[in-house]
Order: structure tokens, then sequence, then C-alpha cells
């Protein structure tokens, strides 16, 4: 005889359940049930009722998904939100982000920015999210005692940067963070060469052999822009993706952000590599840097993924609006209704950032054995009605308001939008302390 299995902790009974995989799936009368953290149970309502739990929690007018994905931003970066708007990349980047950064950010400025970030995203249904900023170790202890799952990408230039002297330096550091934690249940250290145009071969190579040899990803800002595609032209004869190909860097743990400028032979390296591109529509839009080619990357089978960016040039770390500007700009991008349908904005959204990521067996999709990140948002609202495809509505008529509940590893993060965690008034308290230092109201 078998035994009976354990009780659940956690019986959870939406209207909708969207587990992503299979694709296009949308289940009624359905329940999903939570035991250590994983998803234990998936099946009819009929079913769930029988099955012993220690908590029931009916979700009428919810639809359930996996946890959003934000699979690229700088997080610490709130804090310097709408500081330097409407500039071009290399204007507000030089003129403006660098200098600023040099003048505020340590310890603290990560510490405070990074756990205004986690709120943020926790609020709008993201479960994970890609960091890569100064000071990693402490935006990982923000990670860890929030209870939200992260890539903390450990940033790489040429010249010195707050808390790392030098890019020798920074990988010394990212190294030993990617050793401290190497079994944190939550956390992925990965390397972050900042972009083509502020990282040498002599330390991309040494990222490449690292990457290599402790199995770590690598997150970097590729073809931003196409000026930054024409300067590598000018002063190196080779396009930045090819210079990356040629220096061995390009691979299934390689994480291409931005990509707005693709050639055919581009297309052909990333399909051939198997690397990921993580789309950040918002930014893009913003900085006037050009649009990614959503729909022609899909069709070749490259892996894209989603992201916000920092709060500075962006403004928010919305991922549910984001993927909505991800869909509208692809139909625009390839001149077709069809492209990038709710179906696959919401699966870019999950699944496609956990494999970016490296996380697919683990997060990304409501599957048994996965762990149980997961987010019910209310579509009971008038702006919601009337309801022919609730994954339509999530994407082209839902903000992210309407995250009411959400889990990581099964713990609740929040409840009926209110943070369990973390403390909102505290957190908006020392964002404008913040703010006012840095706009020289006091000091
Ligand atoms: C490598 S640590 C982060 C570094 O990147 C800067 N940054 C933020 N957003 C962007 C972007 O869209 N392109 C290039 N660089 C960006 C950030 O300010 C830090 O200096
Ligand atoms: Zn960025």
């Amino acid at each position: 005889m078998t035994p009976p299995a354990a009780p659940l902790d956690l019986l959870l009974l939406p209207t909708w359940l969207v587990p992503v995989e299979p694709a296009g799936v949308v289940l009624k009368e359905h329940g999903l049930g939570i035991r250590d953290g994983r998803i234990a149970f998936i099946g009819p309502r009929t079913h769930a009722l029988k099955l012993a739990a220690t908590e029931v929690r009916e979700l009428p007018g919810m639809l359930l998904s996996p946890g959003l994905v934000n699979a690229h931003g700088h997080a610490a970066m709130t804090l310097f939100r709408g500081l330097a708007d409407d500039l071009p990349l290399m204007n507000w980047l030089e003129n403006h982000i660098w200098p600023a950064e040099a003048k505020w950010v340590d310890e603290t400025f990560v510490r405070d920015g990074t756990d205004l970030a986690i709120a943020e995203q926790l609020k709008g249904g993201i479960t994970c999210f890609s960091d890569m900023y100064f000071f990693a170790k402490v935006a990982s202890e923000r990670v860890h005692n929030s209870g939200i799952r992260a890539q903390i990408a450990i940033p790489i230039l040429d010249f010195p940067i707050p808390g790392a002297s030098s890019a020798d330096e920074a990988i010394r550091q990212g190294i030993e963070l990617f050793g401290d934690l190497k079994h944190h249940p939550r956390i992925n250290i990965a390397f972050g060469p900042h972009a083509p145009y502020t990282v040498s071969d002599e330390n991309l190579e040494k990222v490449r052999v690292i990457a290599e040899e402790l199995d770590a990803a690598i997150h970097m800002h590729v073809h931003e822009t196409a000026f930054e595609v024409q300067q590598s032209l000018e002063h190196r004869g080779e396009r930045p993706l090819a210079r990356l190909g040629r220096l061995g860097l390009l691979g299934p743990r390689f994480q291409a952000v931005h990509m707005t400028q693709i050639s055919d032979e581009d297309l052909t390296l990333l399909v051939e590599s198997n690397s990921s591109v993580i789309h950040c529509p918002e930014s893009n839009l913003k900085l006037a840097s050009g649009f990614c080619p959503v729909e022609r990357l899909w069709q070749a089978g490259v892996n894209v993924a989603v992201g916000t960016d920092g709060a500075a040039s962006n403004n928010d770390l919305d991922l549910l609006g984001e993927t909505r500007t991800a869909a509208l700009l692809a139909k625009a991008v390839a001149g077709s209704a069809a492209a990038l349908d709710a179906h696959r904005a919401l699966r870019m959204a999950t699944l496609n950032g956990a494999r970016a990521l490296g996380q697919e067996s683990e997060i990304g999709s409501l599957e048994i054995g996965k762990a149980a990140d997961i987010v019910a948002f209310d579509l009971s609202g008038l702006a919601q009605q009337p309801i022919y495809d609730p994954v339509s509505q999530l994407i082209y008529a839902t903000g992210r308001d309407c995250v009411k509940h959400l889990w990581v590893d099964g713990k609740q993060l929040l409840d009926d939008r209110q943070l369990t965690r973390l403390d909102e008034q505290q957190l908006c308290a020392t964002a404008i302390a913040w703010g006012q230092r840095i706009s020289g109201h006091t000091e």
C-alpha cells in the first residue's frame, strides 16, 4: 500500500489557471496545491477539494500565472528615477548618470535603492529579477532578506566603479560572491561586463574563462544603439556581437540585453550559439535607442525575454506594462498584427525569462515539481469585462494595480496588495530623503 500523501500546505482555487507550459492553455475550475515551497498538485477543482490541505484560498475572479521574470535591470537606480529624462543614451550616461553614480552610489544607496526596487517589483507581480549594479554583495543581502528571487550580475568595466577599483578587483569579488552563494536557493551570481564599448578584449577574455569555469551566466548590454555598432565598425572593423562571438562569449549562458540592431549575420550568431536576447522596449523607446525585432528573433528560434532596464531610463519597474508595450511594439516593427500575441507575450515575461537566466527547470511555468513562484491577478474589475480570453485581458487591458497576491518558493510576499516582509511607508520615506539629498534640498 502506498502511504497517503502529506497534506498540502496551501491549496489555491482561482477562476483561471494559466500554466504557460503547455503553451496557450487556460484551465478553468482547477486548483493548484503547494507543499514545501513547490507545486505539488494541479488538477480539477473537484479533485482538489478532496485533498487534505492546511490552508485553502478561494480566488474568485483571479487569474493564477507563473510569477513574472524581469530579465534586466539596475535595481538601485530607483533612487535616480526621473533624474535625467529625455536624453539619448550616451549623453544620458556620460553627462548625467555616471557623474551622479560617482557622487552618490555607496553601500547605503544600493541597500535603500534595491529595497525600493524589490518592493516595487513584488507589487507588480515580479517574483524574479536580474540585477546588474554596483556593490552586488549588498544587493544579494537585500534579495536574501526580502524573499524574492534574483540573478545578480557582477558589473565589470575597464575603469574604476563604485565598490571596485579595477576590472580585476570586480572579477575577484564576483568569484568570491559566487562561492558564497552557490547553494543559495533563490540567488544566482552571473558576470556582467557592462557593454562592448566599456570592456576591452583582455577583460572579456577573463570573463569568458571565469564564467566557463564556474558555469556562470554572462549578462551584457549589446547593440543597444546603431551608434554603438557604427563606432565598433569604425574603430575595430567588426560588429560588437561578432567580436563577442570571436572572443567565445556567446552561448546558452549568454544574455544579450537590448539588441536593437540585428543583421542577418547577427541573427545567425544568436541562433547558432543559442544565446538569449533580453528586450527592454520602454528604455529603448525613452532613450530613442532603437527597436528590437522580437518577432523576427522569435521566428528564428531565439529565446527572447523581457526586462524593464533601470528606473532611470524607463522610469518604472512594471513588467506587466513592459510586456504590453513589447506586444504592441512587436506588431508595429514586424508590420503584422499577429506578431507577439498575448499568450506568447506572457510566455516571454515568464518562461523565456526563466530560460534566459538558466532557471527554466525551477521557475517560469506552473508545473508540478517547480518552485511555487506564483502571482494572482484580480480580473474582476470593470476595466477587464467582459472576459473572452483572460490572457488577452491580462496583457492588453490590465495594469499592475491588479496584482493581488504573490508567492515565491511558496512563501506569500504579497497578500491582498500588501507587502508581507517590507514596510512600504518606510521605503517611501527613505526614497524621499534620498531624493532631497540628491536634488540638493538638504545638506
Ligand atoms: C554595469 S553596472 C550598471 C551600469 O550600467 C549603466 N546603465 C544603466 N542603464 C543602462 C543602459 O541602458 N545602457 C548602458 N548602461 C546602462 C548604469 O548607470 C551603471 O553605470
Ligand atoms: Zn541596462
